[in-house]
Formats: structure tokens, C-alpha cells, sequence
């Protein structure tokens, strides 16, 4: 059973503490959209999915308790709440989509005069709830066309060693993952098991594959603080808990990765697809341009695994998406302890966008495809959605 980080029934909602991991699994509770806002900006659950289903549980939470004296006076309550935690980070856009979904049921049950309030209120919190189930299927579904996708690519007895980068598993979703749901969906692959493979694992200490690159080291001088170390703190430890095996690696070790081991193909999350006139360009943590740029130099595949969700219709190209920057201590901290010289400046973004030319696929709930070719199936599933 992979991990839940998001544990939610009626009326009460607890995350695990990113933060702590992976040397205490602590569960925060969440008693309304203060703490909500509060747990996104502090990073105590970040990933883009996660993001938009704590946000968005946030308020179901706060809902239950809250009285109104009528419908307006609830639907403005829940444009305002909303609009608030969308602030509470800006690259990913789940929230972002969310928040406008809501908002559009807001107006109509308002509208319609044969919808009482408490039916308002009780049909918007159950759908909210339903985010989480339908979050899982769809990670289990991009999962299994990540996994059929890959494993097309090579004869059914090869090894396969897949890189990834930044956590996008069970910690940053409601479960599964999206680009771990492919890892862990090539794992459960009876496939990628076999004799020779055992072997290499004995031999070499390897196993079958999975990279991770992790620790964001930049710049040969700089490491980041716990909240960006997502490889190794959270990826790690989803996969030392599911018991697949891993290697970990930091980001400047990418390019000797790919000249010295056969890296079957890289598979990273998103935290925001363009996808206007055809674009597809992609934000996601810090480093994985360079990767996208490495891999094709190397000609290794480069696949972005993301829901619909995190599919933006409305931005002209990538160089429009918000790029978050966090504080300079992320930098030149490493905890209490201060390792940058006193007196350097920094800059640190925390995403970058992969332009769409480097991205082989875009494996998503509803099958893999072209960064050119999403129009289509975003409007399929925006009729599945409304
Ligand atoms: C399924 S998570 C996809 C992305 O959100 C993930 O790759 C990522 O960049 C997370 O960034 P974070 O800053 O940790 O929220």
C-alpha cells in the first residue's frame, strides 16, 4: 500500500508534514483555509496536485462548520476563500483550474431556485471530496500508459533504468503519483524482471534502475534546504517504504549519468502544461530543463507525466507561467547551519519550463501524447469533468 499523505473524512483533514521528512512522520491537522493557505506556502504539502486537493479540502472543512443566511451569502464566501489560497503559490495550476471549476458550480447551484442552501453546500463539498478518488485513478491510469508507453520501446527482457526528479508520488498527489505512478506501474511489471537483470542487480548492487535525481546542488557551491531536497528527503523515502529499488543521484551528476549508464528514459512531473496554439512547454522544479536538454543531447526519451489538471489552456507560451522564487536561506542553509559566505546574493527560482521541442510525450490519464496534440484530449477531458 503506498503512502497517504493526505488523510481526509467528513469534516477533518490531515496532512503529513513534509517538512519532517523523512526523520519524523508527523500528521498536521487542517481546520480551514487559514491553515490550509498556511501548510501550501510553507511547503508542508506541496506538489501540484496535492496543492489544489489540500487547498480545496481546506475549505470543505471550513464548510461544514460555517453558517450562511443565504446562497449569495455563500458563494461569495467561497470565491473570496478560494481566490485566497490560490495565492498561496503561484506556478502550479491546479489550484488555479480548481478554483475556476468551483467557482462556475458556486454560480449555477446560486442560480438554480429549485437548490437549497444546504444542498449548495452539502453537492459543492461532495465535490470537492470526490477530487481525491478521482486524483488516485487518474495517477493509476498515467501510471499504467507511462509503464505501456516505456516498456514499447524495448525487446521484454531488458533492464530498464528510468530517471526522475523532484517527488511526484504518493507525498505530492492524493496517491500513486504521476511520474512515480509510471516507476512504480514499471515496477509492478512482470516484465522488467527477469534472470538477467537479477543478476546485474547482485553483481552490481543496482537492481532494476530507478535514478533519482534528487539534492538540488547548484552552481558547484550551493545546496538547498530541506524544503527543495525532494528527491532525497521525499522521493527516497516513498521508495525505501515501497520497497522499490533506487539509486540516488544529485542534479550535476545528470549528464556522466546518461555518458556512462544506459538511462532507458526520463520521466518527470509538471506543475503547469501550456497548452495554448499548440505549445505544450512545461514548468516544473528547478533542473529539469537541463535534464530535458541532456536528454535529447544523449537521444534518451524525456516524458512529462501530468493530469489534465495541471494542463493550462489560457497562456500564450511557456515564457507567461509564474516562476515562484523562494527564500535565499534555502541556499545558503543547510538547517541552522549557514554554509553560503556571508554577503553573496542569490537567485533562486524553484521551476523552470522545458520548451515543448524537448518533450517526447505527455502521459496523461487519458494516453500519451505529443505536446502539439493536447488539444484534443483536454477537451474530452473537460466534457469527462463537467
Ligand atoms: C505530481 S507533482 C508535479 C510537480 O508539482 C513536481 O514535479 C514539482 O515540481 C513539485 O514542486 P514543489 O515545489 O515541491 O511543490
Amino acid at each position: 500500500m503506498s503512502l497517504r499523505a493526505i488523510q481526509y473524512e467528513k469534516g477533518a483533514l490531515y496532512i503529513l508534514d513534509q517538512l519532517l521528512l523523512p526523520a519524523q512522520s508527523k500528521y498536521l491537522q487542517v481546520k480551514g483555509v487559514e491553515d490550509g493557505w498556511k501548510v501550501i506556502n510553507k511547503m508542508q504539502v506541496r506538489g501540484a496536485p496535492a496543492i489544489a486537493i489540500v487547498g480545496c479540502l481546506s475549505l470543505a472543512v471550513q464548510l461544514c462548520d460555517e453558517k450562511y443566511e443565504n446562497k449569495k451569502e455563500l458563494r461569495q464566501d467561497i470565491e473570496g476563500k478560494l481566490n485566497f489560497l490560490v495565492s498561496s503559490r503561484p506556478t502550479a495550476v491546479n489550484m488555479k483550474i480548481a478554483t475556476e471549476e468551483l467557482i462556475t458550480l458556486a454560480n449555477e447551484l446560486c442560480n438554480d431556485e429549485s437548490v437549497a442552501i444546504d444542498t449548495m453546500k452539502a453537492r459543492f463539498i461532495s465535490t470537492i471530496e470526490a477530487m481525491l478518488d478521482k486524483d488516485i485513478a487518474d495517477n493509476t491510469a498515467i501510471g499504467d500508459h507511462g509503464a505501456h508507453e516505456i516498456l514499447a520501446h524495448f525487446p521484454g527482457d531488458t533492464m530498464l533504468r528510468v530517471l526522475t526528479h523532484c517527488n511526484t508520488g504518493s507525498l505530492a498527489t492524493a496517491g500513486y503519483g504521476t511520474a512515480l505512478g509510471v516507476i512504480r506501474s514499471l515496477f509492478a511489471s512482470k516484465r522488467l524482471v527477469s534472470e538477467k537483470s537479477r543478476q546485474f542487480e547482485f553483481v552490481l548492487c543496482f537492481s532494476f534502475s530507478l535514478l533519482c535525481s534528487c539534492l538540488h546542488f547548484r552552481t558547484c557551491i550551493l545546496h538547498r534546504d530541506k524544503t527543495l531536497q525532494s528527491g532525497a528527503r521525499l522521493t527516497a523515502y516513498e521508495l525505501v517504504h515501497d520497497k522499490i529499488p533506487s539509486t540516488l543521484i544529485v542534479d550535476s551528476m545528470v549528464a556522466a549519468l546518461m555518458k556512462l549508464r544506459n538511462i532507458s528514459a526520463v520521466v518527470v512531473g509538471a506543475d503547469r502544461v501550456n497548452n495554448v496554439a499548440a505549445n505544450g512547454d512545461t514548468a516544473n522544479k528547478i533542473g529539469t530543463y537541463q535534464i530535458a536538454v541532456l536528454a535529447k543531447f544523449h537521444n534518451v526519451p524525456f516524458y512529462v507525466a501530468a493530469p489534465f489538471t495541471s494542463i493550462d489552456a489560457k497562456i500564450p507560451s511557456g515564457d507567461h507561467i509564474i516562476i515562484e522564487e523562494r527564500p535565499d536561506r534555502e541556499m545558503t542553509h543547510i538547517g541552522e547551519h549557514r554554509i553560503a559566505a556571508k554577503g553573496i546574493s542569490c537567485w533562486n527560482p524553484a521551476f523552470d519550463v522545458t520548451p515543448a521541442l524537448l518533450i517526447a510525450g505527455i502521459i496523461t490519464e487519458l494516453g500519451v501524447f505529443k505536446p502539439s496534440e493536447l488539444a484534443v484530449p483536454l477537451a474530452r477531458s473537460q466534457n469527462i469533468i463537467g
